[in-house]
């Protein structure tokens, strides 16, 4: 449903600045899979997301959803196919609306046409219904600002909204990297069962190798624009963290410092 092939992104071609961010990067996802994306800093991984969002344009190579081309399509036309969350818990939702009013926007946001749905008792008894599946207690805050709520509340909120448009990809990029461990974790879960629940194909930008295992049915290993290792289910179920730090002093000869990778 989503295949990059060849694709390629230099920034400031041919000056001193030059930055090769996406050298010959290829990857195919299908229908439901979720792939965890680890990297060195610097690897590409935020430029891979931005250029299947539309925010970057790729220089060379093809990206298409469901075989249509994405290339000639700017982000705001690509909406309708992407969700996204980000690392800043105050960029998915809007701090001077109500949480109803947040949810509402983002149901109408999913719909094609028309000005969508208003706040009828039904909707409230819904957004009821998918906050309490947050187990937060926001079920019963419906009217509460955004602004005043935690950045892990407002990820998990993030989270909701993103799959109440059905994308047909969802980007998370390294959604959970500002929360505290116990937030963290909490969004992870809420991750998984969202993605579950909705059959969300999604691509995780993660710097927390742990997280990346435990989630998601697929895993890449990105250094200096390449994507240097693949991960099947299989073989993602039977690897450690240690594996993969073994896996990329393999691959490229070279020690991995830990925390350039854990972050
Ligand atoms: N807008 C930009 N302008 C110029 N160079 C950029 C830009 N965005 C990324 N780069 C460069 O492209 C390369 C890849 O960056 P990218 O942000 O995709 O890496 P990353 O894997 O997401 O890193 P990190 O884990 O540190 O966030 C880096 O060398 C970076 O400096």
């Amino acid at each position: 449903m989503l295949t990059i092939d060849h694709v390629t992104k230099t920034f400031f071609p041919g000056t001193v600045n030059e930055r090769v961010a996406l050298s010959d990067v290829s990857l195919h996802l299908d229908e439901g899979d979720f792939v965890t994306v680890i990297g060195s800093n610097g690897a590409g991984k935020s430029t891979l997301l931005n250029i299947i969002s539309g925010k970057l344009p790729l220089d060379t190579g093809e990206l298409t959803i469901d075989g249509r081309s994405m290339k000639r399509l700017k982000d705001f036309q690509r909406a309708r196919y992407i969700g996204r969350v980000f690392q800043d818990p105050m960029a998915g939702t809007a701090p001077d609306l109500t949480i109803e009013q947040n949810l509402a926007l983002a149901l109408r946001r999913g719909q094609r046409r028309g000005l969508g749905p208003s706040l009828t008792k039904a909707r409230r008894e819904r957004f009821r219904e998918e906050l309490t599946s947050l187990e937060l207690g926001l079920e019963n805050r419906l009217k509460a600002r955004v602004g005043l709520l935690s950045g892990g509340q407002r990820q998990a909120l993030s989270l909701l909204m993103a799959g109440f448009t059905s994308p047909r990809i969802l980007l998370l990029d390294e959604h959970t990297a500002a929360l505290d461990p116990q937030r963290a974790d909490l969004v992870t879960r809420l991750t998984k069962s969202i993605v579950e629940r909705e059959g969300l194909t999604t691509l995780m930008v993660t710097h927390n190798m742990e997280q990346a295992l435990r989630v998601g049915n697929r895993l890449i290993m990105m250094h200096e624009g390449e994507i240097i290792l693949e991960l099947d289910e299989q073989q993602k179920n039977a690897m450690t963290v240690d594996g993969l730090l073994a896996e990329f002093a393999k691959i490229k000869g070279a020690v991995l410092d830990d925390r350039a990778m854990l972050g």
